[in-house]
Protein backbone atom coordinates (compact mmCIF):
# COMPACT_ATOMS: atom_id res chain seq x y z
CA UNK A 1 0.00 0.00 0.00
CA UNK A 2 1.12 3.62 -1.17
CA UNK A 3 1.40 6.15 1.46
CA UNK A 4 1.77 10.19 0.95
CA UNK A 5 1.50 12.96 3.02
CA UNK A 6 0.24 16.10 1.13
CA UNK A 7 -0.21 19.78 3.57
CA UNK A 8 -3.04 21.91 2.07
CA UNK A 9 -4.12 25.09 3.21
CA UNK A 10 -7.45 25.87 3.16
CA UNK A 11 -8.46 29.70 4.17
CA UNK A 12 -6.83 30.57 7.29
CA UNK A 13 -6.13 26.63 8.68
CA UNK A 14 -3.80 24.15 7.20
CA UNK A 15 -4.52 20.42 6.96
CA UNK A 16 -2.75 17.68 6.49
CA UNK A 17 -4.09 15.03 4.10
CA UNK A 18 -2.62 11.45 3.90
CA UNK A 19 -3.37 9.74 1.20
CA UNK A 20 -2.93 5.83 0.32
CA UNK A 21 -4.20 3.88 -2.31
CA UNK A 22 -6.85 0.76 -1.90
CA UNK A 23 -7.74 -1.13 -5.09
CA UNK A 24 -9.10 1.53 -7.03
CA UNK A 25 -10.18 4.17 -3.86
CA UNK A 26 -7.88 6.64 -2.25
CA UNK A 27 -8.41 6.53 1.27
CA UNK A 28 -7.89 10.35 3.01
CA UNK A 29 -6.70 11.09 6.17
CA UNK A 30 -7.51 14.54 7.13
CA UNK A 31 -6.02 15.68 10.42
CA UNK A 32 -7.57 18.95 11.59
CA UNK A 33 -4.72 21.23 13.47
CA UNK A 34 -7.00 21.63 16.63
CA UNK A 35 -8.20 18.45 16.85
CA UNK A 36 -6.47 14.91 18.07
CA UNK A 37 -9.19 12.86 15.85
CA UNK A 38 -8.19 11.75 12.56
CA UNK A 39 -10.91 11.88 9.94
CA UNK A 40 -11.20 9.20 7.53
CA UNK A 41 -13.21 9.21 3.90
CA UNK A 42 -12.96 6.62 1.08
CA UNK A 43 -13.53 8.48 -2.57
CA UNK A 44 -13.40 6.90 -5.78
CA UNK A 45 -9.56 7.62 -7.27
CA UNK A 46 -11.34 9.79 -10.30
CA UNK A 47 -13.33 12.29 -7.71
CA UNK A 48 -10.69 12.73 -5.65
CA UNK A 49 -8.38 14.09 -8.32
CA UNK A 50 -11.33 16.50 -9.02
CA UNK A 51 -11.24 17.47 -5.96
CA UNK A 52 -7.65 18.12 -5.64
CA UNK A 53 -7.78 20.22 -8.94
CA UNK A 54 -10.68 22.02 -7.62
CA UNK A 55 -8.51 23.04 -4.82
CA UNK A 56 -6.23 25.18 -6.56
CA UNK A 57 -7.38 28.69 -7.77
CA UNK A 58 -6.62 30.06 -11.70
CA UNK A 59 -5.39 33.08 -12.48
CA UNK A 60 -9.14 33.80 -13.38
CA UNK A 61 -10.51 32.89 -9.93
CA UNK A 62 -8.30 34.88 -8.72
CA UNK A 63 -8.74 38.31 -10.96
CA UNK A 64 -12.68 37.71 -10.59
CA UNK A 65 -12.10 37.49 -6.90
CA UNK A 66 -10.33 40.88 -7.46
CA UNK A 67 -13.25 42.50 -9.18
CA UNK A 68 -15.87 40.65 -6.50
CA UNK A 69 -13.79 42.60 -3.82
CA UNK A 70 -15.07 46.45 -5.84
CA UNK A 71 -17.93 45.08 -5.63
CA UNK A 72 -18.86 44.59 -1.92
CA UNK A 73 -21.13 46.85 -1.05
CA UNK A 74 -20.35 46.97 2.83
CA UNK A 75 -16.82 47.78 4.31
CA UNK A 76 -15.36 44.59 5.74
CA UNK A 77 -13.67 46.15 8.09
CA UNK A 78 -9.65 47.11 8.33
CA UNK A 79 -8.76 43.87 9.87
CA UNK A 80 -10.04 42.16 6.41
CA UNK A 81 -8.52 44.59 4.17
CA UNK A 82 -5.13 43.89 5.72
CA UNK A 83 -5.84 40.24 4.95
CA UNK A 84 -6.74 41.14 1.61
CA UNK A 85 -3.86 43.25 1.23
CA UNK A 86 -1.61 41.29 2.56
CA UNK A 87 -2.23 38.05 0.55
CA UNK A 88 -3.14 40.35 -2.68
CA UNK A 89 0.72 41.24 -2.47
CA UNK A 90 1.66 37.78 -0.95
CA UNK A 91 -0.22 35.92 -4.52
CA UNK A 92 1.04 38.70 -6.67
CA UNK A 93 4.74 39.27 -5.41
CA UNK A 94 6.19 36.49 -3.04
CA UNK A 95 7.53 37.53 0.36
CA UNK A 96 7.56 41.02 1.53
CA UNK A 97 10.34 42.74 0.22
CA UNK A 98 9.15 46.15 1.17
CA UNK A 99 11.49 47.90 3.72
CA UNK A 100 9.67 48.48 7.21
CA UNK A 101 7.88 51.77 7.34
CA UNK A 102 8.61 53.73 10.29
CA UNK A 103 6.73 53.80 13.56
CA UNK A 104 4.52 56.54 13.03
CA UNK A 105 3.49 55.42 9.60
CA UNK A 106 0.67 53.86 11.00
CA UNK A 107 -1.04 52.70 8.27
CA UNK A 108 1.89 51.35 5.97
CA UNK A 109 3.21 49.77 8.73
CA UNK A 110 0.15 47.70 9.75
CA UNK A 111 0.50 46.39 5.79
CA UNK A 112 3.98 45.82 5.99
CA UNK A 113 3.16 43.73 9.17
CA UNK A 114 0.27 41.34 7.75
CA UNK A 115 2.43 41.18 4.73
CA UNK A 116 5.50 40.45 6.50
CA UNK A 117 3.50 37.55 8.57
CA UNK A 118 2.82 35.57 5.77
CA UNK A 119 6.27 34.59 5.40
CA UNK A 120 7.24 32.16 2.80
CA UNK A 121 3.83 31.21 2.42
CA UNK A 122 3.48 29.97 -1.72
CA UNK A 123 2.30 32.57 -4.58
CA UNK A 124 -0.33 29.62 -5.32
CA UNK A 125 -1.52 29.35 -1.66
CA UNK A 126 -2.02 33.01 -1.15
CA UNK A 127 -3.83 32.93 -4.41
CA UNK A 128 -6.17 30.29 -3.08
CA UNK A 129 -6.80 32.04 0.55
CA UNK A 130 -7.19 35.65 -0.99
CA UNK A 131 -9.97 33.77 -3.09
CA UNK A 132 -11.39 31.85 -0.43
CA UNK A 133 -11.67 35.02 1.33
CA UNK A 134 -12.99 37.05 -0.78
CA UNK A 135 -16.03 33.97 -1.81
CA UNK A 136 -16.98 34.03 2.24
CA UNK A 137 -16.74 37.75 1.93
CA UNK A 138 -19.28 37.95 -0.63
CA UNK A 139 -21.59 35.38 0.72
CA UNK A 140 -21.30 36.67 4.24
CA UNK A 141 -22.59 40.36 2.98
CA UNK A 142 -25.17 38.46 0.36
CA UNK A 143 -26.91 37.27 3.53
CA UNK A 144 -27.26 40.16 5.69
CA UNK A 145 -27.98 42.07 2.52
CA UNK A 146 -30.99 39.78 2.00
CA UNK A 147 -32.58 41.77 4.93
CA UNK A 148 -35.43 43.65 3.21
CA UNK A 149 -34.46 47.65 3.33
CA UNK A 150 -37.10 49.40 4.90
CA UNK A 151 -38.23 46.35 7.05
CA UNK A 152 -37.76 46.30 10.70
CA UNK A 153 -34.31 45.02 11.41
CA UNK A 154 -33.92 43.99 14.61
CA UNK A 155 -30.77 43.48 16.64
CA UNK A 156 -29.31 40.82 14.83
CA UNK A 157 -29.73 42.31 11.48
CA UNK A 158 -26.64 44.94 12.65
CA UNK A 159 -23.33 44.46 13.45
CA UNK A 160 -22.96 47.42 16.09
CA UNK A 161 -26.37 48.42 17.02
CA UNK A 162 -29.02 46.70 18.84
CA UNK A 163 -32.26 48.28 17.53
CA UNK A 164 -35.70 46.82 19.30
CA UNK A 165 -39.03 48.35 19.03
CA UNK A 166 -41.70 47.66 21.77
CA UNK A 167 -44.71 49.85 23.75
CA UNK A 168 -44.49 52.21 20.82
CA UNK A 169 -40.48 52.96 21.56
CA UNK A 170 -37.56 52.00 19.32
CA UNK A 171 -34.65 51.79 21.60
CA UNK A 172 -31.14 51.98 19.30
CA UNK A 173 -28.25 51.06 21.59
CA UNK A 174 -25.08 51.01 20.51
CA UNK A 175 -23.57 47.43 20.99
CA UNK A 176 -19.72 47.96 20.76
CA UNK A 177 -19.29 47.69 24.75
CA UNK A 178 -15.77 46.50 24.58
CA UNK A 179 -14.39 49.43 22.46
CA UNK A 180 -16.58 51.85 24.72
CA UNK A 181 -19.09 52.31 21.85
CA UNK A 182 -17.00 54.08 19.84
CA UNK A 183 -18.33 54.87 15.96
CA UNK A 184 -16.26 52.84 13.43
CA UNK A 185 -17.20 53.54 9.82
CA UNK A 186 -20.42 51.01 9.95
CA UNK A 187 -21.42 52.15 13.07
CA UNK A 188 -22.18 55.48 11.53
CA UNK A 189 -23.89 53.83 8.79
CA UNK A 190 -25.59 51.71 10.94
CA UNK A 191 -27.31 54.67 13.09
CA UNK A 192 -28.63 56.42 9.90
CA UNK A 193 -29.99 53.01 8.46
CA UNK A 194 -31.99 52.87 12.10
CA UNK A 195 -32.65 56.43 12.19
CA UNK A 196 -34.56 56.14 8.88
CA UNK A 197 -36.18 53.17 9.68
CA UNK A 198 -37.41 54.40 12.89
CA UNK A 199 -38.46 57.97 11.02
CA UNK A 200 -41.02 55.38 9.21
CA UNK A 201 -41.83 52.68 11.98
CA UNK A 202 -44.99 52.37 14.02
CA UNK A 203 -43.69 53.55 16.79
CA UNK A 204 -44.12 56.87 18.91
CA UNK A 205 -40.59 57.84 20.12
CA UNK A 206 -37.51 56.88 19.36
CA UNK A 207 -34.54 56.13 22.30
CA UNK A 208 -30.67 56.38 21.71
CA UNK A 209 -28.45 54.52 24.16
CA UNK A 210 -25.32 53.04 24.67
CA UNK A 211 -24.25 48.95 25.85
CA UNK A 212 -21.85 48.79 28.65
CA UNK A 213 -20.13 51.24 30.98
CA UNK A 214 -19.82 53.99 27.79
CA UNK A 215 -23.01 55.47 26.11
CA UNK A 216 -20.03 55.99 23.49
CA UNK A 217 -16.61 56.80 23.57
CA UNK A 218 -16.99 59.26 20.36
CA UNK A 219 -15.55 58.68 16.94
CA UNK A 220 -13.39 55.33 16.17
CA UNK A 221 -9.57 56.89 16.52
CA UNK A 222 -9.22 54.31 14.26
CA UNK A 223 -11.41 55.59 11.80
CA UNK A 224 -8.13 57.80 10.37
CA UNK A 225 -5.94 54.87 10.00
CA UNK A 226 -7.60 53.21 7.30
CA UNK A 227 -6.20 55.33 4.41
CA UNK A 228 -7.83 54.27 0.76
CA UNK A 229 -5.56 54.73 -2.72
CA UNK A 230 -6.45 58.54 -2.82
CA UNK A 231 -4.03 59.47 -0.04
CA UNK A 232 -5.50 61.37 3.21
CA UNK A 233 -6.79 63.77 1.63
CA UNK A 234 -9.53 61.49 0.27
CA UNK A 235 -9.83 59.86 3.25
CA UNK A 236 -10.76 63.19 4.83
CA UNK A 237 -13.07 64.27 1.87
CA UNK A 238 -14.97 60.82 1.88
CA UNK A 239 -15.49 61.44 6.26
CA UNK A 240 -16.64 64.98 5.66
CA UNK A 241 -19.31 63.55 3.77
CA UNK A 242 -19.99 61.02 5.80
CA UNK A 243 -20.24 63.17 9.16
CA UNK A 244 -22.33 65.59 7.16
CA UNK A 245 -24.98 63.05 6.46
CA UNK A 246 -24.65 61.47 9.62
CA UNK A 247 -25.35 65.06 11.21
CA UNK A 248 -28.15 65.64 8.66
CA UNK A 249 -30.27 62.73 9.62
CA UNK A 250 -30.52 63.64 13.58
CA UNK A 251 -31.50 67.41 12.41
CA UNK A 252 -34.00 65.34 9.96
CA UNK A 253 -35.35 62.71 12.15
CA UNK A 254 -38.99 63.80 12.84
CA UNK A 255 -39.88 61.92 15.91
CA UNK A 256 -39.40 62.56 19.43
CA UNK A 257 -35.56 61.74 19.72
CA UNK A 258 -34.64 60.77 23.58
CA UNK A 259 -31.09 60.15 24.61
CA UNK A 260 -30.94 57.88 27.88
CA UNK A 261 -27.32 58.26 29.41
CA UNK A 262 -25.65 55.82 32.36
CA UNK A 263 -22.45 56.56 31.50
CA UNK A 264 -19.86 58.40 29.87
CA UNK A 265 -20.88 60.75 26.19
CA UNK A 266 -17.99 61.98 24.05
CA UNK A 267 -17.09 63.81 21.36
CA UNK A 268 -19.45 63.08 18.05
CA UNK A 269 -22.69 61.02 19.23
CA UNK A 270 -22.85 63.75 22.57
CA UNK A 271 -23.41 66.89 20.04
CA UNK A 272 -25.99 65.39 17.48
CA UNK A 273 -27.97 63.18 20.83
CA UNK A 274 -28.01 66.25 22.84
CA UNK A 275 -28.17 69.06 20.86
CA UNK A 276 -31.33 67.18 18.85
CA UNK A 277 -32.83 65.34 21.79
CA UNK A 278 -35.75 66.77 22.45
CA UNK A 279 -35.23 64.83 25.94
CA UNK A 280 -32.04 63.85 27.33
CA UNK A 281 -32.31 61.52 30.75
CA UNK A 282 -28.92 61.31 32.49
CA UNK A 283 -27.68 58.88 35.58
CA UNK A 284 -26.23 60.77 38.27
CA UNK A 285 -23.05 58.88 37.37
CA UNK A 286 -23.08 60.23 33.56
CA UNK A 287 -20.53 62.35 32.45
CA UNK A 288 -20.16 64.57 29.03
CA UNK A 289 -16.99 65.37 27.28
CA UNK A 290 -15.75 67.16 24.00
CA UNK A 291 -12.56 67.08 23.54
CA UNK A 292 -11.87 68.83 20.55
CA UNK A 293 -9.22 70.46 20.97
CA UNK A 294 -7.02 67.91 22.63
CA UNK A 295 -7.62 66.46 19.21
CA UNK A 296 -6.67 68.55 17.16
CA UNK A 297 -9.83 68.23 15.93
CA UNK A 298 -12.98 71.61 15.97
CA UNK A 299 -17.03 71.24 17.01
CA UNK A 300 -19.06 69.17 14.88
CA UNK A 301 -22.67 67.92 15.25
CA UNK A 302 -23.81 71.68 15.11
CA UNK A 303 -22.60 72.38 18.62
CA UNK A 304 -20.78 75.02 17.54
CA UNK A 305 -23.96 76.68 17.34
CA UNK A 306 -26.38 74.70 19.39
CA UNK A 307 -24.52 74.61 22.67
CA UNK A 308 -24.07 78.40 22.85
CA UNK A 309 -27.57 78.75 22.78
CA UNK A 310 -28.61 75.77 24.86
CA UNK A 311 -25.82 76.92 27.36
CA UNK A 312 -24.36 80.44 27.62
CA UNK A 313 -21.04 81.32 25.08
CA UNK A 314 -18.74 81.29 27.91
CA UNK A 315 -19.90 77.96 29.30
CA UNK A 316 -20.02 76.35 25.83
CA UNK A 317 -16.38 77.99 25.25
CA UNK A 318 -15.33 75.94 28.24
CA UNK A 319 -16.55 72.99 27.07
CA UNK A 320 -15.76 73.20 22.99
CA UNK A 321 -12.70 75.03 23.15
CA UNK A 322 -11.16 73.84 25.99
CA UNK A 323 -12.85 70.71 26.31
CA UNK A 324 -13.93 70.99 29.89
CA UNK A 325 -15.72 67.33 30.90
CA UNK A 326 -19.07 67.73 32.74
CA UNK A 327 -20.89 66.07 35.12
CA UNK A 328 -24.53 65.30 34.89
CA UNK A 329 -25.75 68.06 37.31
CA UNK A 330 -23.49 70.31 35.58
CA UNK A 331 -24.47 69.87 32.45
CA UNK A 332 -28.39 69.80 33.67
CA UNK A 333 -27.60 72.99 35.30
CA UNK A 334 -26.71 74.52 31.90
CA UNK A 335 -29.60 72.90 30.38
CA UNK A 336 -27.51 70.07 28.39
CA UNK A 337 -29.45 67.72 30.35
CA UNK A 338 -33.14 67.55 30.88
CA UNK A 339 -33.32 65.78 33.82
CA UNK A 340 -30.97 63.58 36.48
CA UNK A 341 -31.55 60.33 38.57
CA UNK A 342 -29.69 58.14 41.09
CA UNK A 343 -28.32 55.73 39.09
CA UNK A 344 -29.84 53.22 41.16
CA UNK A 345 -33.41 53.76 39.96
CA UNK A 346 -32.57 55.41 36.63
CA UNK A 347 -33.75 52.70 34.46
CA UNK A 348 -37.20 51.86 36.30
CA UNK A 349 -37.58 56.36 36.26
CA UNK A 350 -37.22 56.98 32.66
CA UNK A 351 -38.99 53.64 31.52
CA UNK A 352 -41.87 54.83 32.93
CA UNK A 353 -41.49 58.11 31.72
CA UNK A 354 -40.90 57.15 28.23
CA UNK A 355 -43.94 54.84 28.22
CA UNK A 356 -46.25 57.34 29.15
CA UNK A 357 -44.86 59.36 26.55
CA UNK A 358 -45.42 56.70 24.09
CA UNK A 359 -49.08 56.92 24.79
CA UNK A 360 -49.37 60.17 23.55
CA UNK A 361 -50.81 61.03 20.12
CA UNK A 362 -47.91 59.98 17.62
CA UNK A 363 -49.04 62.69 15.28
CA UNK A 364 -49.41 65.56 17.38
CA UNK A 365 -46.09 65.07 18.63
CA UNK A 366 -44.23 64.88 15.19
CA UNK A 367 -46.09 68.02 14.17
CA UNK A 368 -45.09 70.08 17.62
CA UNK A 369 -41.48 68.84 16.98
CA UNK A 370 -41.74 69.78 13.70
CA UNK A 371 -43.01 73.54 15.02
CA UNK A 372 -40.14 73.88 17.58
CA UNK A 373 -37.39 72.96 15.30
CA UNK A 374 -38.32 73.87 11.72
CA UNK A 375 -37.32 77.30 11.11
CA UNK A 376 -33.74 76.36 13.12
CA UNK A 377 -33.40 73.28 10.18
CA UNK A 378 -32.26 75.45 7.25
CA UNK A 379 -29.53 77.09 9.74
CA UNK A 380 -28.34 73.52 11.00
CA UNK A 381 -27.60 71.88 7.83
CA UNK A 382 -25.77 75.15 6.82
CA UNK A 383 -23.58 74.98 9.88
CA UNK A 384 -23.20 71.10 9.51
CA UNK A 385 -21.68 72.03 6.30
CA UNK A 386 -19.39 74.46 7.55
CA UNK A 387 -18.49 72.41 10.83
CA UNK A 388 -17.61 69.39 8.53
CA UNK A 389 -15.78 71.50 5.77
CA UNK A 390 -13.56 72.95 8.61
CA UNK A 391 -13.07 69.31 10.37
CA UNK A 392 -11.88 68.38 6.97
CA UNK A 393 -9.03 70.71 7.24
CA UNK A 394 -8.24 69.35 10.65
CA UNK A 395 -8.08 66.52 9.99
CA UNK A 396 -5.13 66.74 7.50
CA UNK A 397 -2.77 68.91 10.79
CA UNK A 398 0.08 67.59 12.41
CA UNK A 399 -1.91 68.83 15.58
CA UNK A 400 -5.00 66.11 14.45
CA UNK A 401 -2.29 63.29 13.22
CA UNK A 402 -0.18 63.66 16.57
CA UNK A 403 -3.09 63.44 18.92
CA UNK A 404 -4.12 60.20 16.73
CA UNK A 405 -1.02 58.48 17.20
CA UNK A 406 -0.61 59.42 20.72
CA UNK A 407 -4.15 57.28 21.24
CA UNK A 408 -3.13 54.27 18.70
CA UNK A 409 0.16 53.79 20.63
CA UNK A 410 -1.64 54.36 23.83
CA UNK A 411 0.33 57.12 24.80
CA UNK A 412 -2.29 59.09 25.76
CA UNK A 413 -5.86 58.83 27.17
CA UNK A 414 -8.27 61.66 27.37
C1 LIG B 1 -10.46 61.23 8.11
C2 LIG B 1 -11.29 60.43 9.06
C3 LIG B 1 -12.67 60.14 8.64
C4 LIG B 1 -13.43 59.46 9.71
C5 LIG B 1 -14.91 59.31 9.48
C6 LIG B 1 -15.80 60.38 10.01
C7 LIG B 1 -15.35 60.88 11.33
C8 LIG B 1 -16.21 61.89 11.96
C9 LIG B 1 -15.46 62.42 13.15
C10 LIG B 1 -16.22 63.39 13.90
C11 LIG B 1 -15.42 63.93 15.05
C12 LIG B 1 -15.58 63.47 16.24
C13 LIG B 1 -14.88 64.02 17.41
C14 LIG B 1 -14.90 63.04 18.55
O1 LIG B 1 -15.58 62.06 18.56
S1 LIG B 1 -13.85 63.45 19.81
C15 LIG B 1 -13.87 62.01 20.85
C16 LIG B 1 -12.90 60.97 20.41
N1 LIG B 1 -12.76 60.01 21.47
C17 LIG B 1 -11.71 59.95 22.28
O2 LIG B 1 -10.79 60.69 22.16
C18 LIG B 1 -11.75 58.87 23.33
C19 LIG B 1 -10.54 57.98 23.25
N2 LIG B 1 -10.65 56.95 24.27
C20 LIG B 1 -10.13 57.10 25.52
O3 LIG B 1 -9.55 58.10 25.86
C21 LIG B 1 -10.36 55.96 26.47
O4 LIG B 1 -10.51 54.76 25.72
C22 LIG B 1 -11.58 56.13 27.39
C23 LIG B 1 -12.84 56.47 26.60
C24 LIG B 1 -11.30 57.25 28.41
C25 LIG B 1 -11.85 54.82 28.18
O5 LIG B 1 -10.68 54.45 28.89
P1 LIG B 1 -10.62 53.00 29.60
O6 LIG B 1 -9.30 52.88 30.25
O7 LIG B 1 -11.83 52.81 30.44
O8 LIG B 1 -10.76 51.96 28.38
P2 LIG B 1 -9.70 51.63 27.23
O9 LIG B 1 -8.97 52.84 26.82
O10 LIG B 1 -8.88 50.45 27.62
O11 LIG B 1 -10.68 51.26 26.03
C26 LIG B 1 -11.13 49.91 25.79
C27 LIG B 1 -10.92 49.61 24.33
O12 LIG B 1 -11.71 50.53 23.56
C28 LIG B 1 -10.85 51.21 22.62
N3 LIG B 1 -11.39 52.57 22.43
C29 LIG B 1 -11.98 53.36 23.32
N4 LIG B 1 -12.34 54.52 22.78
C30 LIG B 1 -11.93 54.47 21.50
C31 LIG B 1 -12.01 55.42 20.42
N5 LIG B 1 -12.62 56.59 20.51
N6 LIG B 1 -11.48 55.03 19.24
C32 LIG B 1 -10.89 53.83 19.07
N7 LIG B 1 -10.79 52.88 20.08
C33 LIG B 1 -11.32 53.23 21.27
C34 LIG B 1 -9.50 51.20 23.29
O13 LIG B 1 -8.51 51.40 22.31
C35 LIG B 1 -9.49 49.81 23.89
O14 LIG B 1 -9.26 48.89 22.83
P3 LIG B 1 -8.31 47.61 23.06
O15 LIG B 1 -9.01 46.82 24.13
O16 LIG B 1 -8.29 46.94 21.73
O17 LIG B 1 -6.99 48.16 23.50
Amino acid sequence: MDKHSILVCMGWEQLEIRLQKCEGWEQIEISLPNCSSLQVISFPVVQLHLNRTAMRASQKDFENAMNQVKLLKKDPGNEVKLKLYSLYKQATEGPCNMPKPGVFDLINKAKWDAWNALGSLPKETARQNYVDLVSSLSSSLESSSQVEPGTDRKSTGYETLMVTSEDGITKIMLNRPTKKNALNVEMYHEIMHALKAASKDDSAITVLTGNGDYYSSGNDLTNFTDIPPGGVEEKAKNGAVLLREFVGCFIDFPKPLIAWSMSSLWGIFRSPSLGYSIAVYASDRATFHTPFSHLGQSPEGCSSYTFPKIMSPAKATEMLVFGKKLTAGEACAQGLVTEVFPDSTFQKEVWTRLKAFAKLPPNAMRISKEIIRNREKEKLHAVNAEECSVLQGRWLSDECMNAVVNFLSRKSKL
